[in-house]
């Protein structure tokens, strides 16, 4: 269910490369013309008046790629400034440089250089891209520091930065720019382009953390790698062996803010969609799309669960469940109608609703209450049915080892940051360290780490969302237009949409990539003055229109 565009780490990318030139198909030269002719031919059609552009060119094939776009746009009328380094630069970067050289000179990259001139109406960052190792140092920093706007005037009025790959100095493997203190608004540099033009497919870290906000437009261009988007590559005779590792499979289901092209993202197909609207012959009876439980907790806690079973009717599950503490149960009594009620007191009132083998999705965790989710989870999980575990449900879990050696391959756990640094202090810890070497540790990382460790699903929640099934797969579902969908309960309501989804038969990784997808469409659909119980009643309007 779902499908969305492949995300590769660099290791993944250098391979696909070097397995294409290993082929003799295509030489490194002609890639490195590609690429540069692609990031050239996007300015020309954000900006198709020839005008004064800036290339800044770092020691690398990015840089290699820069003096391309150079001699491209000099071809197509504009006038170009180059500044680049004084190095020795990989065979293929130094024939572009060359080529360069016949056209036009190549100044100092050093902050007086650029300030020195006239003002350009564009600037190409072709610095860093996949090679970064270590935070910028030297005049290169003080350059990067300068564009981003903490060193002076360009910076201020600069709203034309385009990045080749990737502004330098973001880690592409992590979305953290090298150097830079995580989560922190860094007062470091922090470039922002406001189109970055990278090559064949999104990287990890255009997708997460500062990548998307830094990127700005994200363009893919097509720079004739397909061949080798198969995982058995055909090396010649003489050639090098090359080994091209691209499982397990990281999906991008919604990209950052913008890109260029949002159709790779997020395809469902005709008979997706049908399963989802339920026009298919699936089921023709309520229990054909399964029974949800939500329990819920005590008195005056039962709104969070109100939230997650209303989802979970929304989303389709043929029967919703919301099983609070005795006490509460009257409170319940409201709308929905369709939501039916029972009591649980304790763990043997779940063992016996659970002998109801009807019952194939549990939520427990929103409102329930940290010391009931543990008993209830006590009993819930060795029964092996699909759960979503929120909330409580995961301070529970964090204080129970046992609960923690009771999951399995059907749970979901949906934490945020803050349930994750409970669960995985030492996971956490490591994302929280600033990053001085690349690749840096991911949020994807800390996701599948945490997902291997458990043995779950994990959907670690934030305005880029990662989940990651024990099996290494992955998902990455970005959403950094949504800054509303950070109200109270927007979790819940989460949680009941895998919930539900979980229950009319999608297996976990699916059910929290759907859930996750559908969730942030509906926030989307009803845009800001969004709270959580506007998220439910937005369901049908998704599903409508699922093509
Ligand atoms: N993959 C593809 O399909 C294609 C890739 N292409 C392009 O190649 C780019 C990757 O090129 P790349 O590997 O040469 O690395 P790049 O980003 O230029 O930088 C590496 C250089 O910088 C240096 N360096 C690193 N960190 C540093 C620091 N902090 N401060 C100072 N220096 C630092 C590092 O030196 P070293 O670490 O060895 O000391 C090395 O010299 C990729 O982004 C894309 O634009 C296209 O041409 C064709 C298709
Ligand atoms: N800035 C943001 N932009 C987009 N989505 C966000 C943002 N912050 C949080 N979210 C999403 O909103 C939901 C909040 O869930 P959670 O933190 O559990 O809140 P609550 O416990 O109040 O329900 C998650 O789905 C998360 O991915
Ligand atoms: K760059």
């Amino acid at each position: 269910m779902l499908t969305g565009t492949e995300v590769l780490t660099t290791t993944q990318m250098r391979a696909i490369e070097s397995a294409a030139m290993a082929s003799g198909k295509v030489t490194g030269l002609d890639l490195m013309e590609r690429a540069g002719s692609a990031v050239a031919g996007q300015i020309r059609l954000c900006w198709p008046k020839p005008g004064r552009v800036t290339v800044l060119c770092g020691p690398g094939n990015n840089g290699g790629d820069g003096y391309v776009v150079a001699r491209l746009l000099h071809r197509a009328g504009w006038r170009v400034r180059v500044l680049g380094m004084d190095n020795t630069p990989g065979p293929d970067a130094a024939e572009m440089k060359r080529r360069w050289g016949k056209i036009g000179g190549i100044g100092v990259l050093t902050v007086q250089e650029l300030r020195s001139g006239a003002k350009s109406d564009v600037y190409v960052d072709a610095i860093f891209g996949t090679g970064l190792t270590r935070p910028p140092e030297g005049d290169v920093e003080r350059i990067i520091r300068h564009l981003g706007g903490y060193g002076g005037d360009i910076g201020y009025y600069l709203p034309r930065l385009v990045a080749v790959d990737c502004p330098s100095g973001l880690c592409l493997d992590s979305g953290v720019m090298l150097g830079s203190r995580r989560g922190q608004d860094s007062t470091w540099y922090k470039l922002r382009a406001s189109l970055t033009v990278a090559f064949d497919s999104p990287k990890i870290g255009h997708l997460l953390e500062q990548g998307p906000e830094c990127c700005g437009t994200l363009a893919i261009a097509d720079i004739g790698l397909h061949q080798q988007r198969v995982s058995e590559v055909r090396i010649r005779k003489d050639g090098p062996p090359v080994t091209v590792v691209r499982r397990p499979y990281v999906e991008a289901i919604w990209p950052p803010f913008s890109v260029s092209d949002s159709r790779r993202y997020s395809d469902t197909t005709e008979r997706q969609a049908a399963w989802l609207q339920k026009r298919d012959a699936s089921g023709s009876h309520k229990y054909s799309h399964g029974h949800a439980l939500v329990v819920s907790g005590g008195p005056a806690k039962g709104g969070a669960a109100r939230l997650s079973a209303r989802a979970a009717l929304r989303i389709g599950a043929g029967l919703v469940t919301i099983a609070p503490h005795a006490d509460a149960l009257a409170e319940h009594a409201g709308q929905p109608d369709a939501l039916m009620r029972r009591a649980i007191d304790d763990a043997d009132a779940l063992r016996d609703l659970l002998t109801d083998a009807r019952i194939n999705a549990i939520c427990i965790g929103p409102g329930c209450g940290v010391d009931r989710a543990t008993a209830l989870l006590a009993e819930a999980l060795p029964a092996r049915r699909p759960i979503v575990l929120d909330a409580d449900a995961l301070t529970a879990l964090s204080r129970n080892p046992d609960l923690m050696a009771a999951l399995h391959d059907n749970c979901v756990l949906t934490p945020h940051m803050g349930e994750f640094a409970r669960l995985f202090p030492d996971l956490a810890e490591r994302l929280d360290a600033t990053p001085l070497q690349g690749p840096a540790y991911s949020k994807l990382d800390a996701a599948r780490g945490a997902a291997v460790r458990c043995g779950a699903v994990v959907l670690l929640k934030g305005p880029d969302t990662v989940i990651a099934a024990p099996d290494g797969r992955a998902r990455i579902h970005s959403a950094l237009d949504l800054p509303w969908l950070a109200t109270a309960g927007a979790g819940d309501v989460l949680a009941g949409i895998i919930t539900g989804l979980l229950a009319r038969g999608l297996p976990p990784l699916d059910a929290a990539g759907l859930g996750a997808l559908i969730h942030a469409k509906a926030a989307r659909a009803f845009g800001p003055g969004l709270i959580a119980d506007d998220l439910p009643e937005m369901i049908p309007q998704i599903l409508r229109e699922t093509a």
